[in-house]
């Protein structure tokens, strides 16, 4: 089975997806994570069920290691006694819970920890060395920049100043959807030498519909690399239900491969989105690319994460703003 083979719908069974049926792409089961971490699904008594097959790269074990293993036997105890309380108070409906899991003496990984149905995701990535005090800087003057906004055009060219400030994507659009979910480039922060996007339009296909909806429920996605290939579950479907999990809000799921091909030729080597999300509806985006792979940090997403929700808020009033004037 090639990479390829790994990635398309099939894999699970799913439609053969072309440029006329974009919508039916079954998105979020792909079966499969981005390799820079590493997944693993726990039952609700923290047994693990599957794990990716490149556990080995951060855990120092093999999936057939970690099948069946109770959480505590492989990752340091008090950690995981910190996420059973978690999980026992309830956790945060359709929350993340991120945390620092250990797993033997040089292996601490950040930890993001989210419901899936009746199991949990526990996706693990390396820790960034280099999250620096100069990081805190950054996310405050982004808020005072937005807060400050006298309209929506500034607030949302400050919006793709300041992510580009905070992630160093090449280039940060924000993109928003018209009625008929056509999406239209409105502001944009670039490197010099990219040719600009701003103005440009983009059929209501270039997101399809089943997409727009799972980035409603879920704020943030990163495509670290266009080029790398996808980890496979291992087994690829929960061994107790048969069924493929849903990996809809997960930061590691896989990308579909219809639009990992749009990214090569657009000669993007990594994606990142942020929904800003209206009334329930997802207004616009604000889509970051980088010319080379690059991975964002769990801090730093959760910090993007937090400006997207004060935009999201400042976006509001401003649209209040411009009705209350008419
Ligand atoms: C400058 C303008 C600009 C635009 C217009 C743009 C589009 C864009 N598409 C996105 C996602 C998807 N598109 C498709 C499918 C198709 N797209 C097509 O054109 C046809 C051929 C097609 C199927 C036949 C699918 C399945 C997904 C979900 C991917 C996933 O989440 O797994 C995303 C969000 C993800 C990201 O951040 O990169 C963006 C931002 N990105 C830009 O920068």
């Amino acid at each position: 089975m090639t990479d390829a083979d790994l990635l398309s719908p099939q894999y699970l069974g799913g439609p053969t997806v072309d440029t006329t049926n974009c919508e039916r792409e079954p998105i979020h089961i792909p079966g499969s994570v981005q390799p820079h971490g590493v997944l693993l699904v726990l039952s609700h008594d923290l047994t693990i069920l599957q794990a990716s097959a490149n556990a080995r790269t951060l855990l120092g074990l093999d999936p057939d290691e970690l099948l069946g293993q109770p959480l505590g036997h492989v990752a340091e105890q008090r950690e995981v006694q910190a996420l059973r309380r978690f999980l026992d108070s309830g956790g945060y409906a359709g929350g993340q819970f991120t945390s620092t899991l250990r797993f033997g003496p040089r292996r601490e990984l950040d930890a993001t920890v989210q419901r899936s149905g009746d199991r949990l995701l526990l996706e693990l990535e390396p820790r960034d060395p280099d999250t620096s005090s100069e990081f805190y800087h950054v996310i405050k003057n982004a808020l005072s920049a937005l807060e400050t906004a006298p309209d929506l055009a500034s607030l949302t060219q400050r919006a793709a100043e300041q992510v580009r400030a905070l992630t160093g994507f090449d280039r940060v659009m924000i993109y928003r959807f018209a009625p008929d979910d056509s999406g239209l480039v409105i502001a944009e922060a670039k490197q010099p030498e990219l040719h600009p996007f701003l103005g440009h339009r983009f059929p209501e296909s270039d997101i399809p519909r089943q997409a727009r909806a799972l980035y409603v429920q879920h704020l943030i996605r990163l495509t670290a690399d266009v080029n790398a290939a996808p980890a496979p579950l291992v087994p690829v479907l929960d061994p107790e239900s048969g069924q493929p999990v849903n990996l809809g809000g997960a930061v590691l799921r896989s990308t579909s491969p219809v639009h990992l091909q749009y990214l090569r030729n657009m000669g993007v080597g990594s994606s990142l989105s942020v929904s800003i999300v209206q009334d329930g509806r997802l207004w616009g985006l604000i889509s970051c690319h980088h010319t080379t792979g690059r991975v964002i940090s769990q801090p730093t997403r959760s910090a993007l994460e937090f400006l997207a929700r004060v935009l999201n808020l400042q976006v509001k009033a401003k649209l209040e703003q411009e009705i209350a004037q008419f």
